[in-house]
């Protein structure tokens, strides 16, 4: 249930936080530029982040007329100056002078990381939320870069350096987190294009408000009456979040429409879980995952095993063409083997997926994309099975 809050034009004590966030060159400065541009005399903040050490948004956004712009420069909000953008809001909130605050990420910033400075405490006992309301997460997407770098993302299929994330893969978590995904660059976009990629952002976030504009074109009204983010829901709204967290575990496998009953059926989305609970074998495994990915999937994630290194519990991330298979953790099975860990010791939400012999071990892998060979994926992994 959406809260509704009066439109924010007195000032606040813990003021409403609109975050822009979104791919290099999206067009978040022009989206920031027109929002302020309908201030009209409403006391209205932006800090401004830019990994450039001088701040030229900073700069453009200020002679749009915010009332106060506050440029945060040398790093990235989500990781290098994110201490500086809490202090930075805080003392913004202090003042009791704002009715709303904008803030611009920069193009690379993983929104979830603006969300933990919200709603986690630091070792004082605080968190933001305390001092500002996180209102809604906007995420810029510029339609026609969004769909080559899908496109690129399949082109240069390769399995991704260690640690080095994929464009796509970035850009699909910057939508996967968003209260709002804003469609721009419409202008230059054909109308099938703008499409597809609406439907591909529908996929991986069911939940989001999807307004197509151009030049940053949206009524201030719409983003600054209305408190869209839900700390419970928004950084869960990933589609793969919620097929591994919920509707898989109880129907063993979920297969159809990824949004039915929607348009983007004409486009053929579609996803399933694929449930395993032997081991890969690592070798086979990965060769699969770099060179038999099919055409249409756009987003595979989850949790998986391999014999060889029976103790890690490995996670799968595919963006598009791209996959990344990386060891997160180590399997509470392998901790009671050793030992480490008594059974009383194993939570609920583990032994729940607890199944002897391998414990809490398993092949558990949300697939999406557009007309998915479905029986070819799972005869594919079957094959890489000890
Ligand atoms: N054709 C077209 N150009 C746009 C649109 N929106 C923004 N632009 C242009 O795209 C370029 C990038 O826009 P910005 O608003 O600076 O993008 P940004 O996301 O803030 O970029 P970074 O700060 O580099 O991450 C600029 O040259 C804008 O004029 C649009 O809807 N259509």
């Amino acid at each position: 249930m959406r809260k509704m809050v009066p439109p924010s034009d007195s000032p606040r004590s813990r003021p409403p936080v609109t975050v822009l966030s979104g791919f290099l060159g999206a067009g978040k400065t022009t989206l920031l530029r027109h929002l302020l541009g309908q201030a009209e005399g409403r006391r209205w903040a932006a800090i401004v982040n830019d990994v450039a050490a001088i701040n030229i948004d900073a700069a453009l956004v200020a002679a749009a007329g915010a009332q106060r712009v506050v440029p945060l420069g040398n790093g990235c909000v989500c990781c290098t100056v994110r201490d500086e953008l809490a202090e930075t809001l805080a003392e913004l909130a202090a003042t009791g002078d704002y009715a709303h605050v904008f803030v611009e990420a920069t193009g690379v910033a993983d929104p979830r990381s603006i969300v933990r400075l919200f709603t986690r405490t630091n070792p004082f006992g605080r968190k933001l939320d305390d001092f500002a309301q996180l209102s809604a997460l906007v995420t810029v997407v510029d339609a026609r870069q969004f769909e080559v770098e899908e496109r690129k993302s399949r082109d240069g299929r390769k399995r991704a350096a260690s640690g080095v994330k994929p464009v796509f893969d970035l850009m699909l978590e910057q939508v996967e987190c968003a209260d709002v995904v804003v469609l721009n660059k419409c202008d230059v976009a054909t109308a099938e294009a703008v499409r597809r990629v609406e439907a591909l952002v529908r996929a991986v976030n069911a939940r989001a408000e999807i307004w197509r504009v151009a030049q940053g074109r949206v009524a201030a009204a719409e983003v600054v009456g209305r408190v869209r983010f839900q700390a419970d829901v928004t950084p869960g709204a990933a589609e793969w979040v919620r097929l591994l967290g919920g509707a898989a575990r109880h129907a063993a496998v979920r297969t159809g429409p990824a949004v039915a009953g929607r348009h983007e059926a004409a486009f053929g989305i579609t996803s399933f879980v694929y449930e395993e609970r032997r081991a890969f074998a690592e070798e086979k495994l990965r060769a699969w995952f770099e060179a038999a990915l099919p055409e249409g999937l756009l987003r595979a994630k989850g949790f998986f095993w391999v014999r060889e290194r029976a103790a890690d519990m490995g996670f799968a991330s595919v963006a598009g063409g791209a996959a990344r298979l990386e060891f997160i953790g180590t399997w509470a099975a392998a901790l009671r083997e050793r030992g480490v860990v008594t059974d009383a010791e194993i939570p609920p939400s583990t032994r729940e997926r607890w199944a002897e012999p391998h414990g809490d071990r398993r092949q558990e892998l949300v697939f999406i994309g557009v007309t998915l060979p479905e029986a070819e994926i799972r005869a594919g992994l079957a094959a890489c099975l000890v």
